[in-house]
């Protein structure tokens, strides 16, 4: 089955088509992004299976919004000289990564017109992201009106958390009244993630405490205890918990009433600060780019890149700290996202001063690992530390295949 994944996020949309051979089984045919939607220039990066090899092709044109976006992929799929398919038609189902699902979703589920609501319902509690995610469903039925599409959630991994995870400290009936609760995020990439490592390792997962790190441009950590979701760092809405690239992370709530009343900021302005104006780009005043700072900080000894690195994490060995807490210590701790995955600096910088929860840090297992799985412990540690490069898109495809064919059994 050709599935076609779809992460539409606010300017960007990351794809996928894979052949699904069976549920766990599939062949990538073509992956690629399109980004800088809605500015002057924006950019296709397509790279297709061909002839067995991964082939690059980039093209920049103005992209005016996600339905513009989906047509340029959908038109490199089937093109001649770098497509994958011959017909659009030949793509027999969509998945599409849903950052939001709220209390609605547990997990994945075929899109309706009642789906497709709650979806666009929740887009005020994850604005950068459900709106984009809706675009991107609205595109594809007008481009494959037949083909079913699948809504795979952030939030639903993290629905097992016990209460006293997921309230905050406010007036019960606020939760009752507006579902106003911490849901969490990326929730299919920690599990994936602690699932592989689980399988790997030859482990059961049942009887393990787990902390993922999945450090990307957006960033959480989960807690994640006897394979269920325990403790996240984001909340109601992704802003919560860890320094990101735009994102502030947790902040005193009384620091922003205050930078409202003397920034006279209106709530567009304080969203736009918490948002996109924060985070390791706010502190250093030049980039949301790890790699950008790590350049900045290393050679050219910029003070403001090296706080924000310094910032960055501090956070994250603040959250490992706490989960362990949480849990009654840690038996696994994961890096995951594009900088958990190819940041080793990042790791060796988080993991020290942290040993004391059980494990030996092995360096030179470490150096020069990007985007690959593995090891970073020493074989005497009672505590495994891994890399584990992350894959939402496959999560999503045999996802949409799981849920298509229980809707043909039922
Ligand atoms: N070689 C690298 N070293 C350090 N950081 C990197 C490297 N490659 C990518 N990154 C970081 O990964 C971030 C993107 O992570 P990713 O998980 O792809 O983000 P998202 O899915 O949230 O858009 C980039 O902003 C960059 O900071
Ligand atoms: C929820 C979230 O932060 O997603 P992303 O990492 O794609 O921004
Ligand atoms: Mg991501």
């Amino acid at each position: 089955m050709l599935v076609l994944v779809l992460n539409c996020g606010s300017s960007s949309i990351k794809y996928q088509l894979l052949d699904m051979k069976s549920v766990d089984k599939s062949e990538v045919k073509a992956i690629g992004v399109v980004e800088r939607i809605g500015l002057e220039e924006g950019i296709l990066t397509h790279k297709p299976q061909i002839d067995g090899e991964f082939k690059k092709y980039k093209f920049s044109n103005h992209i005016p919004d996600h339905e513009a976006g989906i047509s340029l992929i959908m038109d490199s799929l089937v093109n001649r000289a770098y497509g994958v398919i011959e017909d659009m038609l030949d793509i027999e189902a969509i998945g599409h990564r849903v950052a939001h699902g709220g209390e609605y979703f547990s997990k994945s589920v075929l899109i309706d017109d009642l789906v497709k609501e709650r979806i666009n319902k929740l887009s005020e509690l994850a604005p950068l992201h459900n709106p984009a995610h809706m675009a991107g469903i609205f595109a594809m039925e007008k481009l494959l009106p037949s083909a079913p599409q699948v809504a795979v959630f952030d939030t639903s991994f993290h629905q097992s958390m016990p209460p006293e995870s997921f309230l905050y400290a406010i007036p019960y009936e606020f939760y009752t009244k507006h579902k106003l609760r911490r849901y969490g995020f990326h929730g299919t990439s920690h599990k994936y993630v602690a699932e592989k490592a689980c399988d790997y390792l030859g482990v059961d997962i049942e009887k393990m405490n787990i902390v993922t790190c999945h450090l990307g441009n957006g960033a959480s950590i989960a807690a994640i205890k006897n394979g269920k979701s325990y403790d996240t760092s984001m909340g109601f809405t992704p802003v919560e918990g860890l320094i990101m690239g735009t994102r502030v992370g947790n902040l005193d709530v009384g620091a922003l009433l205050f930078l409202m009343e003397k920034e006279n900021l209106d709530l567009k302005g304080a969203n736009d600060l918490l948002n996109k104006k924060s985070g390791v780009l706010g502190i250093s005043g030049i980039s949301s780019d790890m790699r950008d700072i790590e350049d900045e900080s290393w050679n050219k000894k910029n003070p403001r890149a090296t706080l924000a690195l310094n910032m960055y994490h501090m956070r994250v060995k603040r959250y490992i700290g706490a989960f362990a807490a949480e849990m009654g210590g840690i038996d696994l701790l994961i890096f995951t996202g594009g900088v958990g995955e190819n940041g080793p600096e990042s790791r060796e910088e988080i993991c020290s001063d942290l040993e004391f929860l059980g494990f030996t840090f092995d360096k030179n297992a470490n150096n020069g690992v990007r985007g690959s799985l593995k090891v970073l412990s020493t074989p005497e540690s009672k505590l495994k530390v891994m890399v584990i490069p992350t894959n939402e898109e496959q999560v999503i495809a045999s996802d949409t295949v799981k849920v298509l064919r229980s809707a043909v059994l039922n």
